[in-house]
């Protein structure tokens, strides 16, 4: 077939963006471009499918970027309709944390465009449904150091500013806590963050924010996605961003900058977030009379000011080449910690990520190795790692023959929530223990619910993302009057009560310092506090992977875990066994079944075709698969609970022995085992 011949074709060079009649005779290059102008690509050879014609005519309406244009037409002119309709067959959706994908022309890809669009639908959707809190409070934008982020925060401005709503847009790259902060701290009606966290530097992300300061969540997903859908077309944004609109090349902020409605929240956000931060240290003021003392069940005493910090010396901090460095030097000023050495080579704001094949800690001994060679030199015992947007927080210690040993998320957020309480506990005996609550996502360790059964403390379960964890916690606050004292999840996500509800690398970097300044101190490692801590809750051995998949493939995986019907949930069709060990029951939070619940129902939230399978397995093990919701890659999740290590380990071997050809179907649909890493 022709593409766009005739009198269906836009006016406008479909390649160069230029006015159809106004067009100067086509460069030599432009092979398609005719002087007839209502025909604009009409070569005879070029072949797209049907169904995408109306995609590429609509895109190259929006688009006014040369290069992202070029890319659209070199694609139709080869007849490429597969990768056509990867760009432009379907939309970013909202998932785990907002939007996030590779940058590239293409309205399933990050670019001015989509957040444009994504702008204008958050901005309608709020004047539609939080008007007197948009009128008040405005909206805060921040952004981080990636290629686009900057840009794609003051096209986010300029939608705003451009209906006459106060932004508070930060000047700075700013870590993705300080947005949560910002919404919380002026009231504002929303907030966006424009981030990729730790994915490779081809992604960009949008996180959105509620007004209760959480990232959102159902209905306000779905409703902003219908808000972007209708109103597709792109606002005039000028003279806000000057140039011939934002989403073409060289635009200027200068009109953006000099508008009344925006202000830099910085000097405001950053004093309060700072002051809610100094109530969060435990270790006494140098000046005090007393020590603190024993850290509870598990303590060796009390440890003076002096002994814990003099025994933490200096740790070795890197901001993986994102934007914690400023912040978190501010953060142990706050707690009068000793100023930590960061990492020179990985300092800045970088977004080529250039000392590292991926910018997330989880990913294992390559995105440590600067990091460890620095500590290593300098004989630091404690070394710690943000990810880019530094709402995460990594950690590992050196052990007693020299090798540095990182801590899961679950470790972590095990010592953290040991020192949360018994630090709580002494500073507020007042408060009964079953008024307070932590909160973790399904997906991590039980061992916070073995502690909470022990201390007294409520426990609470959500689903996967700090989205579900900062909207419970403040349900929990305000329908229940409980004091939210800690959440976490695997994915080294932390949340300290009394900073904001989202996680927090930064605020969680201070204290973890303290926590283990005052165990060293007390002349115990964090290992050995850590085993204290399986001694006196149980033993959970925690297993944790990922397979490398693509939405389709992950797909056809769940398709075959529930025994190839679709989505009935029919208990008949799922595993029975798993490497030889029996299903005891399962939990589908695509069907809505649990096997495991008297009415055979699920307690959290599911939605059709959500990708997530937990098995309750004999021994004491359960295992669950998931699709993220971030990256392309099909994750499990595996503890084993037990008093016997040794058999429990076992259990957990044998178990992700088995999972990949035989449960997942490895092979059989394609999905690869990531690279390892060096
Ligand atoms: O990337 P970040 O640091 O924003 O983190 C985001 O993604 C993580 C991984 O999600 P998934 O397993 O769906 O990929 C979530 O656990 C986290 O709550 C979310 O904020
Ligand atoms: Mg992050």
């Amino acid at each position: 077939m022709q593409l766009f011949s005739g009198r269906r074709a836009a006016s406008r060079c479909l390649r160069h963006g230029h006015a159809g009649p106004a067009v100067a005779p086509a460069p030599a290059a432009c092979r398609t471009h005719r002087s007839n102008r209502h025909v604009v690509i009409t070569a005879a050879s070029v072949t797209v499918e049907p169904d995408i014609a109306p995609l590429v005519q609509r895109w190259l309406q929006w688009d006014r970027r040369g290069a992202s244009r070029e890319q659209i037409t070199q694609l139709v002119e080869n007849g490429r309709s597969a990768e056509l309709r990867d760009l432009l067959g379907s939309r970013l959706e909202f998932g785990t944390a907002g939007l996030r994908g590779k940058m590239g022309p293409g309205t399933a890809r990050m670019n001015a465009v989509v957040v444009q669009q994504t702008a204008q639908g958050l901005c309608v959707y709020l004047e539609d449904v939080a008007a007197d809190q948009l009128a008040s409070g405005g909206i805060v934008v921040g952004y981080d150091g990636r290629y686009g982020s900057k840009e794609y925060a003051a096209l986010t401005a300029a939608v705003f500013a451009s209906r006459g709503h106060r932004v508070a847009l930060f000047r700075r790259v700013v870590p993705t806590p300080f947005v949560a902060a910002g919404v919380a701290e002026l009231s504002a009606a929303a907030g966006v963050m424009v981030t990729a966290s730790h994915n490779p530097k081809e992604y960009n992300g949008y996180k959105v924010y509620w007004g209760n300061g959480c990232q959102i969540i159902p209905p306000h997903d779905a409703g902003i996605a219908a808000a972007i859908e209708a109103n597709l077309n792109l606002w005039n944004l000028e003279p806000l961003l000057i140039g011939a609109g934002p989403y073409e090349d060289g635009a200027s902020t200068a009109g953006l900058l000099a508008c009344p409605q925006l202000s830099d929240p910085w000097d405001h956000v950053s004093a309060a977030y700072y002051a809610r931060l100094a109530a969060l240290s435990f270790l006494p003021p140098a000046a005090a009379a007393s020590p603190i003392g024993s850290t509870g069940g598990n303590g060796s005493g009390s440890v003076s000011r002096a002994a814990a910090l003099g025994a933490l010396g200096t740790p070795v901090y890197t901001p993986l080449h994102g934007v914690g460095a400023e912040p978190l030097l501010r953060a142990f000023q706050t707690f009068s910690l000793p100023e930590p050495y960061i990492v020179p080579s990985q300092r800045s704001p970088d977004p080529d990520f250039p000392t590292v094949v991926f910018p997330n800690p989880e990913e294992g001994a390559g995105t440590w190795a600067a990091a460890f060679a620095a500590a290593g030199e300098r004989g630091a015992r404690l070394v710690l790692a943000n990810d880019p947007d530094a709402d995460r927080l990594a950690v590992a210690e050196c052990g007693p023959n020299g090798q540095f040993r990182p801590f899961t998320g679950n470790e972590i957020g095990a010592l953290l929530a040991h020192w949360v309480w018994t630090n709580f506990r002494k500073r507020h005996p007042e408060v009964p223990p079953s008024r307070c609550v932590m909160l973790a996502s399904a997906v991590s360790s039980k061992l916070l619910g073995a502690m909470a059964e022990k201390e007294g403390f409520k426990f609470v379960e959500t689903l996967t993302g700090f989205k579900w964890l900062g909207n419970t916690a403040i349900k929990l606050e305000r329908e229940q009057g409980m004091t939210v004292l800690f959440a976490f999840e695997e994915a080294i996500g932390f949340m300290l009560g009394g900073m904001y509800k989202d996680k927090d690398g930064i605020s969680a970097a201070a204290v973890f310092a303290e926590l283990t300044a005052h165990t060293y101190g007390s002349g115990r490692t964090l290992d050995e506090l850590l085993r204290s801590l399986y001694d006196r809750y149980g033993f959970f051995d925690y297993r944790s992977g990922y397979f490398i998949t693509d939405a389709a493939k992950s797909r056809a995986v769940f398709n075959d875990l529930r025994g190839g019907g679709g989505f009935e949930g029919r208990t008949a069709l799922y595993a029975k066994e798993v490497a030889g060990v029996r299903v005891a029951s399962v939990r589908d939070l695509g069907t809505g079944l649990d096997t495991s619940q008297p009415d055979g129902r699920a307690v959290l939230p599911w939605q059709s075709g959500d990708m997530m399978i937990t098995y309750g397995l004999e021994g004491g093990a359960t295992l669950t698969l998931r699709a993220s919701g971030t990256e392309p890659k099909l994750k499990y999740y595996l503890e084993v609970k037990g008093s016997d290590a040794a058999a429990a380990a076992a259990l957990a071997d044998r178990l992700v022995g088995g999972l990949a050809e035989e449960l997942v179907g490895l092979s059989r649909h394609g999905l690869k085992r990531p690279a390892p890493q060096h």
